[in-house]
């Protein structure tokens, strides 16, 4: 399978219930060939920005376009977009591969679409299982298996790792990064930071219905490096926090008998030790998480409001 590239472009994108500004003037590219994460507090307007993407909400102002076009205009946009935004629901007594047939029945795809769909999720053992029996991990997978169908060149999934386990995680990583890797433009929102910082490449964060932040992962981690520490081992602690006290760091002592310096970089503590003769033993540079930049960039900008 392989997959033309489709860049989604938000330009100014708004949507304001009466006076609250849930999306306000939000503009972010999301670049195909790549894993895009969507984080936000609670109430930033993550998932109202990807119901406007897809039609579902009407913007105040502003538009979302894949490969220039907006959805509404898109033709066939089963072949273009799949969209995961809520656990799938299908009915209750209708088996996992059914559910697909009927949607590739309704959308004109080849049946053959849904046993492809099917195995790319690992559900093809559960294919004549009721959905009534599925396990919300398995519906997580059919919604994806769904979204799926059309070959589509851009996918959006809201919280895809919700109710999932582990092993269930990683799974869900691997195939957004295959995905990814076929030249598909991949956007997931998720709260679960750790797993971001795995799996993205990009980050557009957002807070208030605002845009904070948009780049790769790396960039905006190293942009924050007054978050960074260094984490240093010396038999002359003494000398050396003396030594680097003088130059404004931070420094503390870890139960292992390790230093944590905050406010040099590791060159800095390096030099500030040879100047001191202090001898060291471990010297290693440790840079803040997606978690500690995340709620410094949101910090008093999340809420309920
Ligand atoms: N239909 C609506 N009518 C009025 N207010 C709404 C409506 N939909 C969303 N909101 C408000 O818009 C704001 C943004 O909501 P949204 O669901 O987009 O945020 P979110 O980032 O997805 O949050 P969460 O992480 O909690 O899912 C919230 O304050 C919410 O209460």
């Amino acid at each position: 399978m392989t997959a033309g590239s489709e860049e989604i472009v938000v330009s100014h994108l708004t949507k304001h219930y009466k006076k609250l500004r849930a999306v306000d003037n939000l503009s972010f590219t999301v670049h195909s060939g790549r894993v895009t994460g969507f984080l936000g507090p609670n109430g930033a307007g993550k998932t109202t920005t990807l119901r406007m993407m897809l039609g579902l909400v009407q913007p105040t102002a502003g538009t979302a376009t894949f490969g220039g076009v907006r959805y509404a205009d898109l033709d066939r946009p089963i072949r273009h977009v799949g969209a995961v935004l809520e656990a799938s629901s299908a009915h209750k007594g209708r088996s996992g591969i059914n559910h697909l047939r009927v949607i590739c029945s309704a959308a004109g795809l080849p049946r053959q679409a849904a046993d492809e769909a099917l195995a790319r999720v690992g559900l093809t053992p559960a294919a004549k299982r009721k959905f009534k029996g599925y396990s919300l991990g398995m519906k997580q997978r059919l919604g994806i298996a769904a979204a799926l169908l059309g070959d589509p060149r851009v996918l959006i999934l809201d919280e895809p790792a919700n109710g999932l386990d582990p092993e269930g995680i990683r799974w869900m990583r691997d195939l957004l990064k295959a995905l990814a890797a076929e030249g598909r433009t991949v956007l997931v929102s998720s709260h679960l930071l750790g797993e971001m910082q795995q799996l993205a490449d990009d980050v557009v964060i957002i807070a208030a219905g605002q845009l904070i932040r948009q780049g790769p992962v790396d960039e905006v981690l190293g942009s924050m490096t007054g978050l960074s520490q260094v984490r240093v081992r010396t038999p002359q602690p003494a000398e050396l926090a003396a030594a680097l006290s003088e130059q404004q760091a931070t420094v503390a002592a870890l139960p292992d008998g390790a230093l944590t310096v905050t406010g040099l970089d590791a060159a800095q503590v390096g030099h500030a030790a040879f100047k001191a003769g202090v001898e060291l033993h471990e010297l290693t540079g440790e840079r803040a998480d997606l978690e500690q930049v995340f709620l410094q960039l949101t910090a008093g900008k999340a809420g309920i409001r």
